[in-house]
């Protein structure tokens, strides 16, 4: 039909621009419909920004805890300013690959301006009329400010808007120990912040192994963080002083008092005013767009990808959902994503680091024959001579020796997690790195010894026991 677009895409963070210029690769039509500016969360006000800040953070504590390697330690002066203007400077430095003159080089026509669906094959944006053959909804989602009474009065920060601060908040409370409250509470801490952090569930990062959220509770009190987990907020109350928050913990109810309040317990899909019943897209009940296994929706010329499917709320899955759903639109359905074999990372000190089932996960579904590989990173060589001993490399395996998941806690651990990643996604055994040889003392190291210890174990079962001693003993008949 004239006039008709091959790809419309609503909203241009990673999985909207994946997938436009993805399109526009194969030779379609395409255009992406943002109703701010392009880069989405990534890279306005989530990993960009969280990562420059955590760099300058971590930059501070290294020169206050440096006297264990034999460094008179020193007390930064933090420049909270040009602290700022690093974060914001990293936004500007990468802001030029997602800019819209990046995108119409690329054959992606940008309109600005927010996406409505109009119809089953048709998007209205400011007045503009959009049909399409295909749409591709990649909405992203938005901080959700929890429903405390008195909260919303008191102008919480959230990830969104924390980033337009100009002066370090004295005192800090951070609502929810997640990957957002974990990561920012570390950070403004190690910046000279009096933080808090409050978590409802019995420790931090709850859907981690429970030895990732005590080895972060450890490292968040040295660094002075007050961790309150099993613990809610009643009510908020501000005023020129700050906010006030009536917290129910074990065994007491107390006050605590901030100059700021972070809200980060959380984040829903931005489906609202997108007028999906238009075009026959349900929605779940948490209000994510509905997809299948190929990020297709109830109406099938319309795909979702990113955020906004509630799978796993991370860049690299929204880049790939969105080179699925484009592909999966515009030539044929055949390209799923198994989300049981996607890595994240937290970036604390120490970095947590996981991939696949958690040991709970995996005993669910496999029973008993379920078998961690643990090595204490106080055993490690790489560990012990950075003074880093305090993380883990955790293991699940299957009875067939196979990996099912695992989880690291240490300062590489977003590195180590990559070959753990190709042995789950091949089915591979841990025992299969054992023979692969990796370099001394990479923090990989503690990857390959567990991989060496499993090789070692299986050397002792009695068949191939049998077979090594009657080896030796021949061996020992020669002159
Ligand atoms: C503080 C923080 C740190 C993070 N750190 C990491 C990290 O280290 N690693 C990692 O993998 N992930 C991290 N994330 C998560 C990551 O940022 C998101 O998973 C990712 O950005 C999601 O991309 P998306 O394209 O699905 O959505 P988004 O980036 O949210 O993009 C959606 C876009 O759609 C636009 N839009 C919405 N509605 C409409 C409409 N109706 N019309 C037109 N446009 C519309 C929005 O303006 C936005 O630009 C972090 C998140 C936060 C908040
Ligand atoms: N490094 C990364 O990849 C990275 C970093 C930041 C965020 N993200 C993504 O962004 C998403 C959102 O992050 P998030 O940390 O906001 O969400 P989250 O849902 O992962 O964690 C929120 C935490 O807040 C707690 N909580 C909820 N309500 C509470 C309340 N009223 N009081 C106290 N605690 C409460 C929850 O128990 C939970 O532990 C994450 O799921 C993550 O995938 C990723």
């Amino acid at each position: 039909m004239p006039g008709r677009h091959d790809l419309v895409v609503v909203g241009g963070g990673t999985a909207g621009i994946i997938a436009a210029t993805t399109a526009a690769r194969l030779g379609a039509r395409v255009v992406l419909v943002e109703r701010d500016r392009p880069g989405g969360d990534c890279l306005w006000t989530g990993c960009v920004p969280s990562k420059s800040l955590i760099a300058a953070a971590n930059t501070a504590h290294r020169m206050r805890t440096s006297a264990a390697f034999g460094i008179t330690p020193v007390e930064p002066r933090i420049d909270f300013a040009a602290v700022m203007a690093h974060v914001h400077g990293a936004i500007a430095r990468i802001e030029p690959a997602d800019s819209p003159d990046a995108l119409a080089a690329a054959g992606v026509r940008v309109v600005t301006g927010t996406g409505v669906f109009t119809g089953p094959d048709e998007i209205r944006v400011e007045g503009e009329r959009l049909r399409f053959r295909h749409a591709i909804i990649a909405t992203g989602s938005s901080p959700a400010v929890p429903p405390i009474p008195g909260l919303a009065d008191t102008d919480p920060l959230t990830s969104d808007t924390v980033w337009d601060l100009t002066e370090l908040p004295a005192r800090l409370i951070v609502l929810g120990g997640g990957p957002i409250g974990c990561e920012l509470g570390q950070a403004f801490a190690r910046l000279g912040s009096d933080v808090t952090i409050i978590e409802a569930a019995d420790r931090l990062l709850p859907k981690e192994e429970p030895r990732a959220g005590d080895a972060l509770s450890a490292a968040l009190t040295a660094d002075g963080v007050r961790v309150l987990t099993s613990t809610t907020v009643t009510t908020a109350t501000g005023n020129a002083d700050g906010t006030t928050l009536s917290v129910s913990g074990p065994g007491s109810a107390s006050t605590l008092s901030a100059d700021r309040v972070l809200a980060a317990t959380g984040r829903r899909p931005s489906t609202g005013k997108l007028g999906v019943e238009a075009a026959g897209v349900r929605l779940d009940e948490r209000g994510h767009v509905a997809v299948d296994a190929k990020l297709r929706t109830t109406n099938r010329a319309v795909h979702a990808a990113g955020d906004v499917t509630g799978t796993l709320p991370f860049t690299h899955v929204a880049g790939i959902h969105g080179s699925i759903a484009a592909t999966n639109a515009l030539l044929v359905p055949t390209r799923s994503l198994d989300h049981e074999k996607i890595p994240w990372i937290t970036f604390t000190d120490p970095e947590i680091a996981h991939v696949g089932l958690t040991e709970d996960q995996a005993r669910q579904r496999h029973g008993d024959s379920v078998r961690v590989r643990l090595l204490e990173h106080d055993r490690l060589d790489r560990a012990i001579t950075e003074h880093a001993t305090r993380g883990f490399t955790h293991v699940v395996l299957d009875s067939n020796h196979r990996v099912l998941g695992a989880t690291i806690a240490a300062p590489r651990a977003g590195e180590m997690i990559a070959e753990l990643t190709l042995v789950i996604t091949r089915r591979g055994r841990l025992r299969d790195l054992a023979s692969i040889v990796h370099a001394y003392p990479a923090w990989t190291d503690s990857v390959w010894n567990t991989a060496v210890a499993e090789a070692n174990t299986a050397l002792q079962n009695p068949p191939l026991r049998q077979i090594t001693r009657a080896l030796l003993r021949l061996r020992r008949l020669r002159p």
